[in-house]
């Protein structure tokens, strides 16, 4: 990676966001949006989950389930042969199903219906930590059956981006499931336990072949917009369509009543709860659940991709959530009614930002840690589009995207994180409620 000055970092992370501004980079063509690793280490944070935490209602919206190229199940702990008795298939001593093909769901997904048990979906790519748990308690809480669709959605990743590295650690998953699923069992708040996984593979979701990742792929794909090309969407073009396409597919397949989704990735909710209003999808609740953050105490968010971190990153990686809860304080000193200027938010997650960086640049290169602020937004909740003031009736969206830097001049057995620690681009958000 080219070495940068602190000028120029510093620049970056400090240029105005006057007029519409959110404070972005100007290229996109960092080598890879994304950190990769290949691990089968469970984070610590998924060893002591936390308990449940209410879920909100806050938008409707569904998500997507990964299939992965990965290095898959057939070799899993979870015994998982990929085609012997697929419709018998279980996580070892559960009576969690592993599903892997579209007909093998029909099966399973049939009686329920005529025995009228609601079922919710939980999508994810796996690599579960405390933040996918969340969801899938959530989803115990009020459903009978709990599905939770594992895959590595290749069309949401950009053709530079971390697909060939993106964690997989099914074994550590199936073994997480489980033990989820039995504390479910013991705790009698619940409607339903975790009844299946649905883990396909990219043959399955895509019978016509993988039609690519590139911005002008031709083949099926759903498109939301203009809320998939702003922010997240503007970063990484062919993001949303991965997801809604993915999203549509899995909805269709496992017909829940209810999805779940994290508010860690906000805008995916928001253009989850388009694609079920607008294609008038049958699902009752698009359910979003509060962001899981790290047992550490410095607020960072559990992201699949934290453990690219390595431990100098890691300490400065909450650096976007202090710059957000900043910004909401900032908006919390305007009193309970009126309205907010954006520029007096927004300052306020900037000084953090730059504070911090300046900090970070007085340090030798063997200590310090080199970061990009991609994007600051303040956006309206419905419509992810920029807003210059708050209406505190309807309340705004705070959120960021920051790119940390491999490290330079790594000392003798510094822990790197994983992959040797390459760019990690990290996102997080603050809801500011309506008054
Ligand atoms: N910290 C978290 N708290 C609550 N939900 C989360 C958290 N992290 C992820 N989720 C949710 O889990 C679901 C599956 O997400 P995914 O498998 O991509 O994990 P991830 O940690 O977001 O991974 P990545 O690092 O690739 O973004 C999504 O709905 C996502 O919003
Ligand atoms: C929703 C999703 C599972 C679709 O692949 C993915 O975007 C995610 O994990 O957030
Ligand atoms: N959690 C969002 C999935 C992705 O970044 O690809």
């Amino acid at each position: 990676m080219r070495m940068q000055s602190t000028n120029a970092l510093f620049r970056r992370a400090t240029l105005s966001s006057s007029t519409l501004s959110i404070v972005r980079r100007s290229t996109l063509t960092t080598a890879r949006g994304f950190s990769s690793t290949s691990t089968t280490n469970l984070p610590a944070s998924l060893r002591t989950p936390t308990r449940t935490q209410p879920s909100q209602t806050i938008q409707q919206l569904p998500t997507v389930t990964p299939s992965t190229t990965r290095t898959m199940a057939s070799s899993s702990a979870c015994g998982s042969s990929p085609s012997s008795s697929p419709t018998l298939e279980k996580i070892p001593n559960t009576s969690i199903r592993i599903l892997r093909t579209v007909s093998s769901v029909h099966r399973f997904r049939r009686p329920l219906t005529l025995d009228s048990r609601s079922v919710a979906l939980v999508p994810t790519m796996g690599a579960l930590h405390a933040g996918h748990l969340s969801l899938i308690r959530a989803a115990a809480r009020d459903n009978h059956h709990v599905m939770v669709s594992i895959y590595v959605n290749p069309a949401q990743f950009g053709v530079r981006e971390d697909l060939g590295s993106y964690p997989v650690t099914w074994d550590a998953d199936c073994a997480a499931l489980a033990a989820l699923d039995r504390e479910l069992a013991d705790d009698g708040e619940n409607l339903g336990r975790i009844s299946a996984v649905f883990a396909p593979t990219t043959g399955e979701m895509y019978p016509a072949g993988f039609p690519g990742q590139e911005v002008d792929s031709k083949g099926s794909f759903v498109t939301i917009t203009p809320v998939g090309e702003v922010l997240e969407g503007s970063s990484r073009p062919t993001f949303f369509r991965g997801v809604a396409t993915v999203c549509m597919k899995l909805f269709n397949v496992c017909q829940p009543d209810r999805v779940y989704f994290g508010q860690k990735d906000v805008q995916q909710t928001v253009v989850i709860k388009r694609l079920v209003e607008d294609f008038l999808m049958p699902i009752e609740q698009v359910v979003v659940v509060p962001t899981e953050r790290d047992p550490e105490g410095d607020g960072l968010a559990l992201s699949s991709r934290n453990v690219y971190l390595g431990s100098r990153r890691r300490k400065v990686a909450n650096v976007l959530y202090r710059a957000l809860k900043a910004a909401e304080g900032a908006y919390n000193a305007g009193g309970e009614e009126g309205t907010r200027e954006r520029e007096g938010i927004l300052g306020a997650a900037r000084k953090v930002v730059e504070e911090t960086l300046k900090e970070q640049m007085k340090m030798e290169p063997g200590r310090r840690v080199r970061f990009e602020v991609d994007y600051l937004s303040l956006a309206d909740p419905e419509t992810m589009l920029e807003l210059e003031t708050v209406d505190t009736k309807k309340g705004g969206i705070l959120s960021g995207a920051v790119r940390f830097l491999p490290v330079e001049e790594p000392g003798e057995g510094e822990d790197l994180g994983h992959s040797g620690g390459p760019l990690v681009r990290l996102i997080d958000n603050i809801i500011l409620p309506p008054k």
